[in-house]
């Protein structure tokens, strides 16, 4: 691993309650799709063009993933984040520990709301409106989580609240509910995206795609775009890592809408061998919250600057191009 994301992930580690630690590192399960996101990146390899008097692009196709409480990381929280963002699209996760509005306003580059929809479709609804009224660019509706993923490690530590002080703050003031209520997660059908996508004009993308005929149903649905993600390990033990699952999706969706490949990713190679398979971007989860941890804004700057650099050079080694006849099995 790159030493800048591995020191930071280090100091992460050591500065970090180890309660919090493990909820930001722990997966489902065994944790074996956990370690499989990142282990399938090593069974592949790229065979480089040369002679294509081609350099970089100027690119950087990468994206920050939303994940929760970015408090529990450092006291400045999603505004360190937002501000670390610069051009790159921030994915703001519903969960938030600071307000959409306030994230969209540290931010210089676009943000997206990642949704849980709600059961109560009223919540869903103001949600969507604060959103909005914030300035957000997208919608990402994560469709991986009918049920709460079962993470042994937060079990042990007996985590379930944030400590006092911290909230989910989006949650505060929806239909008629004083404070902030709780996340739940419910079953949907393609019904209620269809549903959402009548109620606004936002691009909506759907994430935690893994079965191309889901990917396929998705693009008939309208959505903007698809996450192939596997919510980086948590939500169910016994999926293939993101990378393996992306070629079946690439071939089913055959171009027609950008996917975005999220799950494993920590060096610009990781970045060039999903792009050759036929993402368009991928998403950053954890060393995003390593970098704040360590560092607060310096730090998510410093992660994105070290995969940015790496990515460009990985490019031009391989002709500034990447395409999926370059991608072959490491025996
Ligand atoms: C601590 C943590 C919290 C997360 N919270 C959310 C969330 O609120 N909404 C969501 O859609 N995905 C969430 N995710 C999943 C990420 O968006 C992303 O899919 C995953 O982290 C990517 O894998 P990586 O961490 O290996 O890069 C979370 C992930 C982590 C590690
Ligand atoms: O932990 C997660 O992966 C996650 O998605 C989540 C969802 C709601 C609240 C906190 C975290």
């Amino acid at each position: 691993m790159n030493p800048v994301l591995a020191e930071l992930h280090d100091k992460a580690r050591a500065v970090l309650d180890p309660v919090h630690y493990d909820f930001f590192a722990g997966g489902v399960g065994d944790e074996i799709v956990l370690a499989d996101n990142e282990a399938a990146f090593r069974r592949h390899a790229l065979l480089p063009r040369v002679l294509r008097g081609k350099g970089n692009s100027a690119e950087f196709p990468v994206l920050i993933s939303p994940t929760a409480f970015h408090k529990l990381a450092h006291p400045d929280g999603e505004l360190a984040t937002a501000r670390a963002a610069e051009g790159t699209v921030l994915v703001s996760s519903m969960a938030s520990t600071v307000p959409i509005a306030d994230v969209v306003a540290a931010a210089t580059g676009p943000v997206w709301f990642q949704l849980y929809l709600q059961p109560d479709p009223r919540v869903t609804e103001a949600l969507v409106r604060r959103a909005e009224q914030a300035g957000c660019e997208a919608l990402v509706v994560t469709v991986d989580s009918p049920v709460f993923g079962r993470h042994r490690r937060d079990i042990a530590n007996e985590f379930h609240d944030l400590p006092s002080g911290l909230a989910a703050e989006n949650m505060r003031d929806l239909a008629g509910v004083a404070g902030p209520r709780d996340i739940e997660m419910a079953a949907f059908s393609w019904q209620d995206v269809d549903r959402l996508r009548a109620s606004t004009s936002l691009p909506v993308w759907l994430k935690g795609v893994l079965h191309p005929a889901d990917a396929v149903l998705a693009v008939g649905h309208g959505v903007a775009g698809i996450f192939v993600s596997n919510h980086g390990g948590r939500q169910l033990d016994v999926v293939p890592a993101a990378l393996d699952a992306l070629p079946a999706v690439v071939k089913a969706v055959g171009g027609r809408v950008p996917l975005v490949l999220d799950g494993g990713v920590r060096s610009g190679g990781d970045i060039a061998l999903a792009l050759a398979m036929g993402a368009s971007s991928v998403g950053i989860g954890r060393p995003v919250l390593w970098g704040l941890a360590a560092d607060g804004e310096a730090g998510v700057h410093r992660v994105l600057g070290v995969l940015r650099d790496e990515f460009e050079h990985v490019l031009a080694m391989c002709g500034g191009e990447l395409s999926h006849d370059m991608v072959v099995a490491r025996c």
